[in-house]
Order: structure tokens, then sequence, then C-alpha cells
């Protein structure tokens, strides 16, 4: 379990985090969201004691990170892939870390067998891909078997194969009953993986519920019609508060009504439908959504078109 209370970061006249309170509960899997530069690195780092609070407080497990005698049991954390030494072999790498914590050799070739590793552990993690170097990261986050994972972008540079596997084995760990804190801007991924959801935005907690429940709050009743009469039907539905527009020849998006009420109107007119689907958001609708007020980074320019100048 993770709590953080006020938690406040500053860099000067910058307040990165803006005096957040949460709980990222164990047996989940907690996806944390934000727009670049809403403070999730920040807070993470936090977490673990590699940035000090301005104000407030977080535990880990009802103590700060710092106060554990066996940390890496406690916390596995992936922040930066890249802070691995580049003339060292991802198998020595584990090992230095492994015997600084006091845990066994049998526990480093464990990990390297379960993130894919075997056959390049006796490889410089200088001459690693970002995905490998991603497994590495991983490895060493599951080194001390820990209650609680914190990754920052897991699956940056993975291929198909490896997204796969971290989301099943990140579910499978909050399955054992661990704490699983995940961010990712990766919405299609975050929404197979995740059961929770903290969003961020400029340093503030923006939502922080179920993510069936963000996605579902941010459905707005739109039901896509298939009939051979749209322009009837469009004469028929279009009244204040609802909103008709076309899609295909023979297909409408209605907005404002539900699917009983366009039926039965199509009904009373004598109007045949052919088919009557609500419009499901995604994720990513839901997080745009929320998340319009608080992005400070956004392109303005125009998309480049063909023929335009170089
Ligand atoms: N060491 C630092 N010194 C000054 N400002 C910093 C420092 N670290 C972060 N910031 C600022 O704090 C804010 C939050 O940054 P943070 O990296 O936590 O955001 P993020 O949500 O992780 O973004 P991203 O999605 O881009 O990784 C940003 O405006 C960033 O520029």
């Amino acid at each position: 379990m993770i709590e953080a209370m006020g938690l406040t970061k500053k860099y000067g006249e910058k307040t990165a985090v803006d005096g957040i309170s949460f709980t990222v509960r164990p047996g989940v899997v907690t996806g944390f969201l934000g727009p670049n530069g809403a403070g999730k690195s920040t807070t993470m780092r936090m977490i673990v004691g590699l940035d000090r609070p301005t104000a407030g407080t977080v535990t880990v497990n009802g103590r700060p990170y710092a106060q554990h005698r066996a940390p890496l049991g406690e916390v596995g954390v992936l922040l930066d892939a890249k802070g691995v030494h580049p003339g060292r072999t991802a198998r020595e790498h584990l090992v230095a870390q492994a015997t600084t914590h006091g845990i066994r050799s049998r526990r480093v070739d464990h990990v390297i067998e379960i993130t894919g590793l075997a056959s390049v552990a006796h490889k410089r993690a200088g001459t690693f891909s970002l995905g490998m170097g991603q497994r590495l990261g991983i490895a060493n986050a599951l080194l001390g078997d820990p209650h609680t994972l914190i990754l920052d972008e897991p699956v940056n540079g993975l291929d198909p194969e490896g997204v796969v596997w971290v989301r099943t084995l990140l579910r499978a760990l909050a399955a054992e009953g661990r704490t699983v804190l995940l961010s990712s801007h990766l919405m299609s991924e975050m929404a197979l993986t995740a059961d929770q959801l903290i969003v961020l935005g400029r340093g503030q907690v923006i939502a922080d519920a179920p993510l069936k429940e963000i996605v579902a709050r941010a459905q707005t009743t739109t039901v896509r019609v298939r009939t051979p009469a749209v322009a009837a039907l469009t004469a028929l539905l279009r009244r204040p508060g609802t909103e008709v527009t076309s899609v295909e020849a023979d297909e409408l998006d209605v907005t404002g009504l539900s699917a009983q009420d366009i039926a039965d109107a199509a009904a009373s007119a004598g109007i045949a439908l052919y088919g009557l689907t609500p419009v499901q958001q995604s994720l990513e609708d839901a997080y745009m959504q929320l998340t319009a007020e608080a992005v400070e980074y956004r392109s303005f320019a125009p998309l480049p078109t063909a023929g335009g100048s170089r």
C-alpha cells in the first residue's frame, strides 16, 4: 500500500506536485496517468526517496521508503531503465544489486529467466536495445520479490510480445496481492492492464477511480443508427438538445437520445431501422476529456501537408 498525504514538490518557482493525496491499494494494478510534466515521475521519485517532498508525506506499507530495513524486498522500482553501468553485463549488474541487498544469486538467475534475458545475460548493458534495457530494468525491480512495484513507462520500447508479457506479469503480481503502480502514455495498453487509475494534471489529482468508472463517466449517449431513410430520420430527430451527424450514406450518429427513444420515434413515423448501436468510448477518449484543461505542452502548428515547404 502506498499512501500520499498533501504531497508537494517545488523546484524553485515551479510547483511540480501540488499537495496531492492518494492511496495505491494492494491486489490491483493502479495506472498513473497524466500529460507530460503533470508530476508523475516526480511523485514516483518521492515515493522511493529519490526526491524529498517540499511538504506532505508518502509511505510504503506504513513507512517512508528509506526506513524499510530491506527496501528491495519491499518495493521494486523501474524509473530509468538507462540507469545501468554500460560496461557491466546484465548478470553482473543484477548480481551487484543482489549482493548489496543480501539476495541470493539463485534469484538473479530466476529474474533473468522470467524477463527473457537468458540469451543476453552475459552481454554488456551498454549494447542493449531500448527493449532489452527495459527488460533488465524490470528484472532489477523484481529482484527482491517485492510486495510493491513502481514502474515508470515499463513497456516503452518493448516489442508486442514484450508488451503482452509485461501486462500478464503485472496482472499476475497484483492477483497475488501485491501493490502495482504503473505509469504509461499508451492508453490502449493501460485499458488492458489497470483496474484503478490516478490521473494527474498540473501537479494535482484530477481523477482517482476504477478505470471502468472513468470510462463510463465520460460516456456521452451517442447511438449509431443504420436506416435506408437517412434524410427523413434526420428531420424527425433534429430538435433542441439532440445532435444528428451523418457517418455513411445509410448511417447516422445521434447524441442526446437513447436507443429506445430513437426506435420509438422511428416506429411511430414508419421509418425502418437496420441497426441501433450505442457508441462505446475508449479510455483514450475519457482521458482526453479529463485532461483537456491540464495539457501544458500542446502543438498548435498546422500538420504538414503534401507539397508543403520543407
Ligand atoms: N529536477 C527538476 N528541476 C526543475 N524542474 C523539474 C525537475 N524535475 C521535474 N521538473 C518539472 O516538474 C514538472 C513535473 O515533471 P515530471 O517529470 O514529474 O512530469 P511527468 O508527469 O513525469 O511528465 P512526463 O510524462 O513527461 O514524464 C515539469 O514541469 C518538470 O519540468
